[in-house]
């Protein structure tokens, strides 16, 4: 259920003649095991894969997104290096859903993100379909504190508020935090990003209503100035104390993330969503984010996943 992050997992391009000068990210990255004691995270980021597309197999979509960790290392491990001095990588390794007992894998995956928050990292899951976000959440909520409003924001095309009455799945995970949430007397703050409405349906929609969910629309994120979507990101995280963000890659055009498992044709670009995240990212209230839905069998020359890992690249420098 669980694979420590190795070297075989971090490695690519090499430029030994330039030393230091020409480092890049799989030449940095701390290797940690997360099944055994790990250091102090000193505000750090750590990667930790969550290989899993049991949630889509369940939601009748594509499968594939299991293998969506390794293929955005692969995109990180090239990076060059331009950290700055007292920021260091780890490499967290990867949860691994067997025999497709989600349940079991989202409750590992929640005691691993707890430990790594609790030991002072910032973690960042590699999904993973969106079933990730549930096992995500469920190491965020113990870490809260008392009185301590979370914000959920998630750059999506779908609500990912499908009913899990039968089975949790890719489509239920905001619903199941909404729940469980609503069970330890805690308010569900609720921002979604890039919906399409001929991806949701009526239900979905009603549900998202009930719910009191805020949202903007893909189509009014293009169409509409900036500005006017900065300030009602703004006035979302003044009323929360604490972020958990989350990044589903079918928010991009199909143009841009061919490799998901349900492609976006109008979806957006990535000079649409950066600013908005980095905007996120400075707020210094996120405590823990996820990308998630690649799904490399489907992917065009890795494009989906180098836009997966550069998100990572431009998000890890704003991480306040
Ligand atoms: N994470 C899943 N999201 C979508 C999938 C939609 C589709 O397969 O078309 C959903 O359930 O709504
Ligand atoms: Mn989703
Ligand atoms: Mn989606």
């Amino acid at each position: 259920m669980y694979k420590p992050s190795d070297k075989t997992t971090w490695n690519g391009r090499m430029d030994l003649q330039d030393g230091v000068l020409g480092l890049r990210w799989h030449q940095i990255i701390h290797l940690l095991d997360l099944s055994r004691d790990v250091p102090d995270g000193e505000g750090n980021v750590v990667f930790l894969g969550f290989s899993c597309d049991e949630g889509v197999r369940r939601n009748q979509g594509r499968v594939g997104a299991a293998a969506g960790p390794a293929a955005i290392r692969k995109a990180m491990s090239v990076f060059a290096d331009h950290l700055p001095e007292d920021m260091q990588l780890y490499g967290g390794g990867d949860v691994i859903c067997a025999n497709q007992r989600l349940e079991e894998a989202q409750v590992q995956l929640g005691k691993k993100v707890e430990m790594l928050l609790r030991k002072g990292f910032k973690p960042l899951v590699l999904g993973g379909g969106h079933e990730t976000a549930y096992g995500h959440f469920l190491g965020i909520q113990p870490h809260l504190r008392e009185g301590e409003q979370l914000g959920i924001i998630n750059f999506d095309a779908h609500f990912d508020l499908r009913s899990y009455h039968q089975q949790p799945s890719s489509g239920s995970p905001f619903l199941q935090m909404a729940h469980d949430l609503e069970a330890t007397g805690k308010e569900f703050h609720y921002l979604c990003l890039g919906i399409q409405e001929y991806g949701n349906t009526r239900k979905l929609f009603q549900t998202a209503a009930d719910l009191g969910v805020d949202f903007i629309t893909a189509q009014t994120l293009q169409l509409e100035k900036k500005t006017a979507h900065l300030k009602k990101i703004k006035s979302f995280l003044e009323k929360i104390d604490r972020v958990y963000l989350s990044i589903d890659l079918d928010v991009f055009a199909a143009a841009f993330a061919p490799g998901v498992s349900a492609p976006t044709a109008l979806g957006l670009t990535p000079q649409d969503v950066l600013p908005l995240l980095q905007e996120i990212m400075r707020s210094g209230k996120v405590l823990s984010l996820d990308i998630v839905e690649l799904n490399p069998a489907f992917d065009l020359d890795q494009r989906t996943a180098k836009l997966a890992a550069s998100l990572i690249y431009h998000l890890i420098k704003e991480w306040r």
